[in-house]
């Protein structure tokens, strides 16, 4: 098998006397678009930094395409590790046209292999036109876009993006992030991005991973990280939803409230456990038992986002039709619809998770 493009092995670094990234371990194929995900200060860019040569490491190691590039007594300079790197900013240089920002990483093309590597990647990210542009010509997504093209130009074995959207509003976010897999993909790089967006990772990224505290909590495909969380944390992190109490038996039956959920795994010690229901798991059914009060609703085009209470005082999310005209304080009869579900053993010593 083919040596991944990026991986990390254990890497910790600390600021001081605080570790700031803890035994990080993950691994980037060929091709892979990645994603670190979490909130403000849980170590996103120091891991970044880390990957691009800019910090030291107190123990594990980095490699690129299976050669080492840092480990705690050796950093390999950020400039050789063929890397490409997007900030936050752009970092363009306002005085250079779109098409010098670009040559800029090239000048050791012959001037006939840097024009025509320049036309490539303009016409990549659809700036063909803007070539003679200089920078506050240019919209943030256009500014974006040269970024990213300078940083494609070299061929890098890996591309770096810091928080890629940041400075572009909303909707123009959304947008570009799909754009920017598009053109990352048909690049065919190998990229490995920061963000504390979900919805832009969730649109980029092939694999995240879930940050928290300096830990990786989880580095996984998008799909599984919503569907197979590996603990409460990231289930509660990742999208929307609940995490309602139940009681496992040895049969590998769970009861809850809402009814009987099999996770087909014998609880052998039949304690307390948390099943994770998403929005979509509960359905609208009148012919129900289960009664649930409507405490919010929000109309969202397609569906409708309600915030529900059982007579016990469980809190749900549910997503129904956008067809239904419900309001706060109605009743509606509600059932579950959940395949395998996801379990995990309560802990009765620490306090219960939130969304
Ligand atoms: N040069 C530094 N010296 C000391 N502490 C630092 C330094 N750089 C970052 N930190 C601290 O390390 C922690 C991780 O910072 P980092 O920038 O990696 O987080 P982040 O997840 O990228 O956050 P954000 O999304 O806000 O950029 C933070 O608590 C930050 O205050």
């Amino acid at each position: 098998m083919d040596k991944p493009v990026l991986a990390l092995e254990h890497v910790t670094q600390a600021y001081g006397e605080r570790r700031v990234v803890k035994d990080l371990t993950l691994a980037l194929d060929k091709d892979q678009i990645g994603c670190l995900l979490g909130p403000s200060g849980c170590g996103k860019t120091t891991t970044l930094r880390i990957v691009a040569g800019f910090e030291p490491l107190l123990a594990g190691r980095v490699s690129v395409n299976g050669t080492v590039v840092s480990r705690p007594d050796w950093l390999l300079p950020p400039e050789k590790r063929a890397i490409g790197m997007v900030f936050q900013d752009y970092a363009l240089f306002p005085h250079l046209s779109v098409q010098d920002n670009i040559g800029f990483g090239l000048l050791h093309l012959s001037r006939r292999g840097r024009r025509s590597r320049i036309g490539e990647v303009l016409e990549l990210v659809g700036l063909s036109e803007s070539r003679q542009c200089f920078p506050h010509e240019l919209s943030g997504g256009q500014q974006q876009r040269v970024a990213l093209a300078r940083a494609l130009a070299p061929r890098p074995a890996l591309l770096l993006m810091d928080e890629p959207f940041s400075n572009l509003d909303v909707t123009l976010r959304d947008r570009l992030a799909l754009e920017v897999r598009q053109i990352i993909k048909s690049y065919g790089a190998t990229a490995l991005f920061v963000t504390h967006n979900q919805q832009e990772a969730f649109a980029i990224a092939d694999r995240i991973g879930v940050m928290d505290a300096g830990e990786l909590r989880q580095w996984d495909s998008v799909v599984d990280l919503y569907r197979k969380p590996a603990d409460p944390q990231v289930a509660c992190f990742i999208g929307e939803g609940t995490l309602v109490p139940g009681r496992a038996t040895a049969d590998g039956a769970i009861h809850t409230e809402l009814g009987l959920f099999f996770d087909g795994q014998a609880q052998t010690d039949g304690g307390p456990v948390q099943v994770l229901l998403r929005p979509e798991d509960i359905y609208h059914d009148e012919s129900s038992e289960i009664k649930a009060r409507i405490i919010q609703s929000q109309f969202r085009g397609a569906n409708m986002f309600c915030l529900l209470e059982t007579p016990s005082g469980q809190q749900l999310q549910a997503l129904f039709p956008g067809t239904c005209e419900w309001s706060a304080g109605q009743s509606v009869g509600i059932s579950t619809k959940l395949g395998k579900p996801v379990c995990f053993p309560l802990d009765l010593s620490s306090p219960p998770s939130s969304m």
